[in-house]
C-alpha cells in the first residue's frame, strides 16, 4: 500500500472485550476505508487487515481499467476476507479490516466467520467521495468507478450491528465519532 501520513492521537478510553473480534470499516471507494481502519487498529491495538490486499491481479487490472468487480468475482474475495478473520481470532488477536462491503450478502458471510463483528459505515455525498478520489494517488481504483459503486452499495439499513459515520469532515472528528459509536454497541 502508498505511504500514508501519520494520524491524530486518539483518547483512549472504551474498554475493548477480551474474547477476538473484529470491526469492519465499509463504504464506497475513496470514503476512507484504509485510513480510518488503520487509525481503529492503531487505537484499540487490533491488527491491521485491508481487503485491497487480498485482490488477485486480475481483479485489480479489471478496476484500474475501470471495469466494476461483479458479485462472481467477489465471492472469493470476501471468503478469503473471512477466513483472515478467523486466522487472527485463533491466534487470539482482535482484527480491523478496511473492506468495501457494498453487497449485504457479503457482510453476512463475515459475520458467519463466527468471528464476532461489528461495522463501521463511512458516508458521504457522491461529490465528497469524488474530490477524494480524484486527489489521491498510488492506487489501482479508477476514479471512474464511482458510480458503479454506489450503484452497487446496499445500505446497510435495519442491520443493528452497523454503526454509521459521516466523513464530510476532518478525520479527527471522523475517528472520535466512529470509536464513540462502537463503545455504544
Ligand atoms: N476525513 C477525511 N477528510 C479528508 N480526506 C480524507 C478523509 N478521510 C480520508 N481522506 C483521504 O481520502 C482519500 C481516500 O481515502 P482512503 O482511506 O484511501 O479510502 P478508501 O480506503 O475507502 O478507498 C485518501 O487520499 C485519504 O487520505
Ligand atoms: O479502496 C478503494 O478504493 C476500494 O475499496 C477499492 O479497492 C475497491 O472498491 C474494492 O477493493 C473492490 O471491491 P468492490 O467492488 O466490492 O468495491
Amino acid at each position: 500500500m502508498a505511504e500514508r501520513p501519520p494520524l491524530p492521537p486518539l483518547r483512549s478510553t472504551d474498554a475493548m472485550p477480551a474474547q477476538p473480534q473484529a470491526i469492519v470499516v465499509i463504504g464506497v471507494a475513496g470514503s476512507g476505508k484504509s485510513t480510518v481502519a488503520r487509525a481503529l487498529a492503531g487505537h484499540y491495538g487490533f491488527v491491521l487487515l485491508d481487503a485491497d490486499d487480498f485482490h488477485t491481479a486480475d481483479a485489480k487490472a479489471r478496476m484500474a481499467a475501470g471495469i466494476p468487480l461483479t458479485d462472481a468475482h467477489r465471492d472469493p474475495w470476501v471468503d478469503a476476507l473471512a477466513c483472515e478473520l478467523q486466522r487472527a481470532a485463533q491466534q487470539g488477536r482482535s482484527s480491523v479490516l478496511a473492506f468495501s462491503g457494498l453487497r449485504a450478502a457479503h457482510r453476512q458471510r463475515l459475520r458467519d466467520s463466527g468471528v464476532p463483528a461489528r461495522f463501521v459505515s463511512l458516508h458521504a455525498s457522491p461529490e465528497v467521495i469524488a474530490a477524494r478520489l480524484a486527489a489521491r494517488r498510488d492506487h489501482f481504483m479508477s476514479p471512474q468507478l464511482l458510480a458503479s459503486q454506489f450503484d452497487d452499495l446496499q445500505l446497510p439499513i435495519g442491520e443493528p450491528d452497523v454503526v454509521i459515520v459521516g466523513v464530510d469532515r476532518p478525520l479527527e472528528q471522523v475517528l472520535d465519532e466512529a470509536v464513540a459509536a462502537l463503545a455504544g454497541t
